[in-house]
């Protein structure tokens, strides 16, 4: 179904809404609906399933939020003759279900709901809503408050709502209305066997929403969701064929990925901003630059102008709410605040103050990129997303790519940065590395984190992990020496450093860590090898020699006086030896000459080594 152009008052919504809920929206402060709210809140109020897809921003919760109060409302307080009362919902039982695929997205959606049951009339049996995401509480303590509380809608990610409706004393008979919210993602291979148990257990006859700016990539499994003869509404962007909101420019920046932490700095300080959103690859890699950006930008920036958040999948659920709330709530009249993410915040999360988004690394799905991209420019409001892209390199065809998918993406200059600016920073750097062990093993461990992350890119003709840049990307995470790995075999012979080394070479002996606990316990170990290498060593030798010994004995008749001396001799001269080799490093540099020679003979045979072979 196509949005008709027309008057977008509330006043011309196509269906009856219940008076306290028109009243709400009027006291919101929304003085139009949107044409996704147009088009879905009749469709979806009256007795239609839809599948909506609209741009990002384009205001599709409230467009499930208000059919959602309005057939609760029925249920509540519609009554054929004036002096009927309208039955209890029963205890145990719900009239809605949203679905999100996110702990984050399913606290906002609930603050959406609740500001708007705010506006209800307190003459009117209160309308309640319950959050059920993992680890904010146990399944034992939801059902409880569930029964306790009674809330007719409830909203949940997937696992966690399964774990609740096992429980027998929760009936799902009562449903009126099921949202899926950012339906291609819960019904991706990562969700879909949850979802679909979850939908089995409710009413045929109820009805069934799914909402996102990127349907299309639910492909057939919408069909598995049991609608009945669903609408399709689309609601796409008013330029052309643009899949993204009109308020939101895309660009991508071609650039040397040595340079991108540098340039990143360059942008969150220069730039003119409120809130930015910076997308990782991976949780390691926020953890990792959030502490490298908290110590090293944070602490030289006397006045603290920027504030960094960090959220992702590896923290608690209370510390990944808290973080979108200090972030949302944080006054950007006084400073400008940098969330630092994951796809975690790609999907849904509404920050109206968010007016820059940066991506370090396009996602692995393409899909996710408008999503991303979709953190700003919402709402009508004007937003900017950046997306870094290594240059001279295949991934500059992800413009094209993404152009026919609908997502225009124009070029940026670089810009300006002296190359004292770029080695000032590498230097502090490297010293920040150098002061704690630690720090350089989370480096390694981000760097390697997202080696693997670049092998999941679906459009893996234009993200060939073969022809990745790993020199400068290692040296952008700061690494003093490139990891061993299996992926090192694709660096040309001629970038590879010796022995790994990205930089002055360093002794790891004596590398420490800042914990002095941790730095004790590893300075134990590496005695203990040492010790333990020397006495294999020494075996080993002394048998050898001990054959040899005997063997000479007989062919040259020594005398015993010469054979101890000759011996002792030895054994003198093999711990020497062991002593000189029994460091941390030999291994490494067999290592080095192992990926060297396996390089050559990779070239010589011209045979493509497989990844799975590994
Ligand atoms: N009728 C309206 N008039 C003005 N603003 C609105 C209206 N409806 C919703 N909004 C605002 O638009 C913003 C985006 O809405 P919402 O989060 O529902 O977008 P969305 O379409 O779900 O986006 P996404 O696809 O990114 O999840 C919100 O801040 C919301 O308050």
């Amino acid at each position: 179904m196509e949005v008709k152009k027309g008057s977008l008052s509330w006043e011309n919504l196509k269906y009856e809404l219940h008076p306290w809920l028109k009243d709400a929206i009027k006291s919101m402060g929304y003085p139009t609906m949107t044409p996704v709210q147009a088009s879905t809140i009749p469709l979806l109020s009256g007795n239609k399933d839809v599948v909506v897809e609209a741009v990002t921003g384009s205001g599709k919760t409230l467009a499930f939020t208000i059919p959602i109060l309005q057939k609760v409302s029925d249920r509540l307080y519609k009554v054929d003759n004036e002096d009927e009362t309208p039955e209890p919902v029963k205890r145990g039982h719900m009239l809605a279900l949203i679905l999100s695929p996110t702990r984050e997205l399913a606290s906002q959606i609930q603050s959406v709901i609740n500001s708007v049951i705010e506006y209800l009339p307190e003459d009117k049996t209160p309308i309640k809503t319950q959050l059920l995401v993992g680890s904010l509480t146990g399944v034992r303590e939801d059902i409880d408050a569930f029964l306790n509380n009674r809330p007719q809608i409830l909203i949940a990610t997937p696992g966690r709502l399964l774990d609740f409706l096992s429980s027998n004393y929760v009936k799902t008979n009562s449903v009126e209305i099921a949202i899926l919210d950012e339906a291609d993602k819960l019904l991706d291979f990562s969700f879909e066997r949850d979802v679909v148990n979850i939908l089995k257990r409710l009413p045929k006859q109820r009805r069934t929403g799914l909402f996102s700016a990127t349907i299309s990539a639910a492909g057939d499994t919408i069909f598995r969701t049991g609608m009945n003869n669903p609408v399709k509404v689309v609601v796409k962007s008013k330029s052309s064929h643009n899949s993204a909101p009109k308020s939101l420019s895309i660009s991508y920046l071609p650039i040397n990925p040595e340079h991108k932490i540098t340039t990143l700095i360059k942008l969150l300080n220069d730039y003119k901003y409120k809130k930015c959103i910076v997308y990782f690859p991976t949780c390691t890699g926020v953890k990792y630059f959030y502490n490298v950006f908290h110590k090293l930008i944070r602490d030289n920036n006397n006045d603290n102008l920027i504030q960094f958040v960090s959220l992702h999948g590896q923290l608690s659920t209370k510390a990944r709410l808290r973080a979108i709330q200090t972030f949302s709530e944080g006054d950007a009249a006084l400073k400008k605040f940098v969330l630092m993410t994951t796809d975690v915040a790609a999907r849904g999360i509404d920050i109206p103050d968010v007016d820059l988004v940066i991506q370090i690394d396009p996602p692995t799905d393409p899909d996710v990129f408008l999503h991303r991209c979709g953190r700003t420019g919402r709402a009508n409001k004007v937003g900017q997303a950046i997306v870094m892209l290594n240059e001279g390199s295949r991934e500059e065809e992800y413009v094209g790519f993404m152009e026919v998918k609908g997502v225009i993406l124009s070029e940026m200059k670089l810009p300006p940065i002296t190359t004292k600016y770029h080695e000032e920073f590498q230097n502090k750097f490297r010293n920040y590395l150098l002061e704690d062990r630690a720090r350089h093993e989370l480096g390694i461990k981000s760097y390697v984190g997202f080696v693997r992350y670049y092998t999941k890119h679906m459009a893996s003709s234009i993200f060939r992990y073969q022809s990745l840049p790993y020199i400068p990307i290692a040296k952008m995470y700061g690494l003093l020496r490139l990891p061993k790995m299996p992926e090192s075999k694709y660096v040309p012979n001629e970038e590879m450093p010796e022995d790994g080394w990205l930089g002055e070479v360093i002794d790891m002996d004596t590398y420490a860590y800042a914990d002095e606990q941790k730095e004790k316990s590893r300075v134990e170990n590496l005695e203990a090898d040492k010790l333990r290498k020397i006495s294999e060593a020494k075996r080993r030798k002394e048998l050898k020699i001990k054959n040899e010994a005997w063997s000479t004995k007989v062919e040259t008749k020594e005398t015993r006086q010469e054979r101890r001396e000759k011996m002792k001799r030895k054994r003198e001269a093999i711990e020497k030896q062991i002593m000189e080799e029994s460091s941390d490093d030999e291994e490494t540099q067999e290592d080095w000459k192992e990926v060297v020679k396996s390089n050559k003979k990779k070239k010589t045979s011209a045979v493509q080594g497989s990844f799975d072979d590994l």
